[in-house]
């Protein structure tokens, strides 16, 4: 992607479809005048006068506990320096967004417009009592030490500079794990730290209480290397300030084992690189571009442990590993202050977490084949799922230990299960099957490009890398429409299977299909006709190998495409019924939903054949199946032949596939409440489970089920998806959005992807 396609990117994803990143949504219900009277006068005057008699009552009443504010004065936002409060406001609108998906914690992004030290903290004072903590960012030292210092003080909620100790403990994390790595102890390494700014100089310190030296220690700022010598310097400088006689980097980095880059971009160069020790560690952390690149760092020297700031290169050594667990921790336990003690628990929890075995759904997100610690995985990844359930407990553990924990955790199990409840809401289904795609991008007709929209979700996909699009439909249309969205149509294939260009293919398909078709009343005639049909030609491309996966649908009735598409195509070897599934992503986690747009009233071999069908595709994401057969009834209460089908599936499936959890009939409240489940169906295979598939008995239920989940939680699905065909192709709802779309298109990849794994496992 161009410069200035990534530009237009950047600003249309801020703007579209409505400004900026956040929003306020309700958590109680408002929808009669009895609601809106306990929301508001009168009834909100009784919390109030709990939180009166009481302080403390602001907790079980009202937001402040997961709110917390984040709070720049804009004087250094990222490595763009002092671009002003108004100007950081993207910065912080995102700092929001990461803390509320990675930790489920609430933020108000504040911009003060002020660089007068007792005016930000009076500000931040005043506006306290809103917040359960105050995560300062962005602002440029020296300021940022007094102001953090002062509201630490004076105020009872945690406060943390993020830029100062987020970034010393993941950079510290990182840090013990890549010394451990290169085989060299902390008290002997030599480190330049470029910047002696606010991360800088907070960096050091934790360094410092890690065991690393003083005197093994070389600061630099603007002005060259801080020596001890030097005038006028900050207290925070004059604690770093270097005994030796050098003034430059380039002198700095001679034998150093270690740099650490707080600073601004593109500072180190090679020959600098060529002059540290053996086995030599770089964090260029300066934001959006490091002190030396990656790529050009990586390939002059090979024994290079490197990290950067950015999510684009392996070992990213980022805050984002820790605010939003920091903050986390520090909440649920309510404490006052986030100490010593609990930095240090973060940085053990990170160090060692980047030890263990890694879960296969990281691979996948990270388009890795095995992660592993080494080198190029000194840290966790921040898309980690166990990051929740691990940082946390080990930040308010310490609170408590360490006497700054206003309430006790006593059972850390269920605590570490809150944690992962909290994290089912969020998109890294989609974000995990775009990466598997992209491991492997196959060839997609997109059958009706003719389309605005289909066009769009083409762009992405070849934009992205998550597909090789061949753009199907009337070229003339097509080529006006890439012109509007600036999709150049010379880095793709397109086909109009109506033109003379494509005569000889479609003689070529018509004689195939035709082949294959004579003895079902199909003419030769009729077989050629029907190859100007833009689904049929699709299918035949992929039937021929001209192209890997389909997609269609976007502009016509169901029925209507999947009928040549099972008649071209066919189903896929040893299977005798097609069905679809949509994994709906639902407040409680990834839900697929089958059979959403094939069977109309499967007999009970069909359903169980549909369960064993989902179940692969369950897989296919990195889950394990956990399936509920849903019906009306529960176990046996009714004995009308409805409830009897599906119980009849479940005795199929559990002879067949013993090793599937699967069990029913169930009501779907049952399914999903596991608690209600326990109590009274403890005998289920599913107690103690959670739910991740549901069958349900008939097309209505479960097409109704995904359009109601989808229309009332305004949520992204992915589906229906496809089972049982021989190739890949994906029939898409109609009127499908652009992201739906683009979501099919990375199904029909990584299908086409497991298809080509399968055939090669038969050869
Ligand atoms: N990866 C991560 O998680 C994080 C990265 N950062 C990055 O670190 C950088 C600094 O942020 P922060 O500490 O908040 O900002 P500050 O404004 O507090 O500090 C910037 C520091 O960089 C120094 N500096 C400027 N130019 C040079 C140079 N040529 N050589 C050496 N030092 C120089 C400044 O020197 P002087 O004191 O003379 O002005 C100052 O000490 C930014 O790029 C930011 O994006 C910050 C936080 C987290
Ligand atoms: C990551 C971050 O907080 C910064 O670069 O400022
Ligand atoms: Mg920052």
């Amino acid at each position: 992607m161009s410069k200035e396609s990534k530009r237009r990117e950047a600003l249309v994803y801020h703007a579209k479809p409505k400004p900026g990143k956040i929003e306020v949504v309700p958590t109680k219900k408002y929808a009669t005048q009895r609601d809106l009277s306990l929301a508001y006068s009168p009834g909100v005057a009784i919390p109030c006068l709990e939180i009166e008699k009481d302080k403390e009552n602001v907790y079980k009443y009202t937001a402040k506990g997961n709110l917390v504010a984040v709070i720049s004065n804009g004087t250094a936002v990222l490595g763009l320096g002092d671009i002003g409060p108004l100007a950081s406001k993207p910065v912080m609108e995102g700092k929001g967004l990461l803390f509320k998906i990675f930790a489920d914690i609430d933020v108000f992004d504040i911009e003060v417009d002020t660089k007068d030290i007792d005016a930000f903290v009076e500000t931040v004072k005043n506006i306290a009592p809103t917040f359960g903590g105050i995560n300062l960012e962005d602002i440029k030292a020296p300021e940022a030490f007094e102001i953090e210092r002062r509201l630490k003080e004076e105020l009872d909620i945690p406060v943390m500079h993020d830029d100062q100790h987020g970034t010393a403990i993941i950079s510290a994390a990182a840090l013990l794990n890549a010394l451990e790595l290169a085989k060299k102890k902390i008290d002997k390494v030599k480190i330049v730290i470029s910047g002696a700014g606010a991360a800088a100089v907070s960096c050091t310190k934790l360094y410092k209480a890690f065991g690393a030296k003083s005197e093994n220690i070389v600061m630099l700022d603007s002005k060259g290397v801080i020596r001890a010598d030097r005038q006028n310097l900050s207290v925070e400088k004059l604690e770093f300030a270097t005994k030796r006689k050098i003034d430059t980097l380039k002198e700095a980095m001679k034998d150093a084992d270690v740099f650490v880059g707080l600073s601004i971009a593109d500072i180190v160069d090679v020959p600098m690189l060529k002059s540290m020790a053996k086995r030599p560690i770089v964090f260029a952390m300066a934001n959006p571009d490091p002190e030396i690149e990656y790529n050009l760092a990586v390939s002059a020297r090979k024994d290079l442990i490197m990290a950067t700031g950015r999510s684009d290169h392996p070992n990213q050594v980022n805050n984002v590993l820790g605010f939003p667990y920091i903050f986390r921790g520090a909440l649920d336990v309510r404490a006052t202050k986030i100490n010593e003690e609990m930095k240090m628990a973060a940085v053990k929890a990170l160090a060692s977490l980047a030890k263990e075995h890694v879960p296969e759904q990281v691979n996948i997100a990270y388009g890795e084949t095995k992660l592993n610690y080494g080198p190029e995985y000194i840290i966790p990844k921040p898309f980690d799922p166990r990051l929740i359930s691990k940082v946390p407990p080990a930040v308010a553990k310490a609170a408590m230990e360490s006497g700054v924990a206003r309430i006790q955790i006593t059972d850390w199990e269920r605590y570490e299960e809150e944690l992962m409840e909290r994290m089912g809401n969020d998109n890294k289904i989609s974000r995990l099957l775009m990466n598997r795609a992209k491991m492997n991008p196959k060839r997609i007709v997109f059958a009706e490009a003719d389309h605005l929209d289909v066009l769009k979700a083409a762009q992405i996909v070849q934009e992205e890398g998550i597909g090789v699009p061949i753009l199907l439909g009337r070229r003339d249309v097509i080529m006006e429409l890439m012109q509007e969205i600036d999709f150049d149509h010379e880095q793709v294939t397109i086909i109009d299977p109506k033109s003379d260009e494509e005569k000889l293919k479609r003689e070529t398909y018509a004689d195939v299909y035709w082949l294959s078709r004579n003895r079902k009343g199909v003419t030769k005639f009729d077989a050629q006709n029907l190859m100007r049909e833009r689904n049929y030609f699709a299918a035949m491309m992929v039937n021929e190998g001209d192209a890997d996966a389909l997609l269609s649908g976007y502009s016509r009735a169901y029925p209507s495409v999947v009928k040549p598409m099972l008649e071209l195509i066919g189903m896929a070897k040893g299977i005798d019924r097609v069905a679809a599934t949509n994994l709906m992503n639902t407040s409680r986690g990834p839900l697929f939903i089958s059979d959403t747009s094939i069977n109309i009233d499967p007999s009970a071999t069909d359903l169980a054949k549909i369960a064993v069908m989902t179940a692969k595709t369950v897989r296919l994401f990195g889950m394990e199946p956990v399936i509920g057969m849903i019906s009306y009834a529960n176990f046996g209460s009714s004995k009308n032949e409805r409830a009897r089908k599906v119980k009849e599936a479940v005795a199929i499936l559990h002879r067949s596939h013993p090793e599937l959890i699967v069990d029913g009939e169930l009501q779907i409240d049952f399914a999903l409440n596991k608690e209600m489940l326990q109590k009274k169906f403890p005998f289920s295979k599913l107690v103690g489970k959670k739910v991740n598939t549901l069958i349900y008995p008939n097309l209505e239920a479960a097409n109704g089920t995904y359009k109601l989940i989808k229309e009332l939680n305004k949520s992204d699905s992915i589906g229906p998806i496809m089972m049982g065909m021989k190739k890949p192709v994906h029939i898409l709802q109609l009127g499908a959005s652009v992201e739906e779309m683009v979501n099919m298109a990375a199904v029909a990849v990584v299908d086409a992807q497991e298809k080509e794994k399968r055939a090669a496992l038969e050869k």
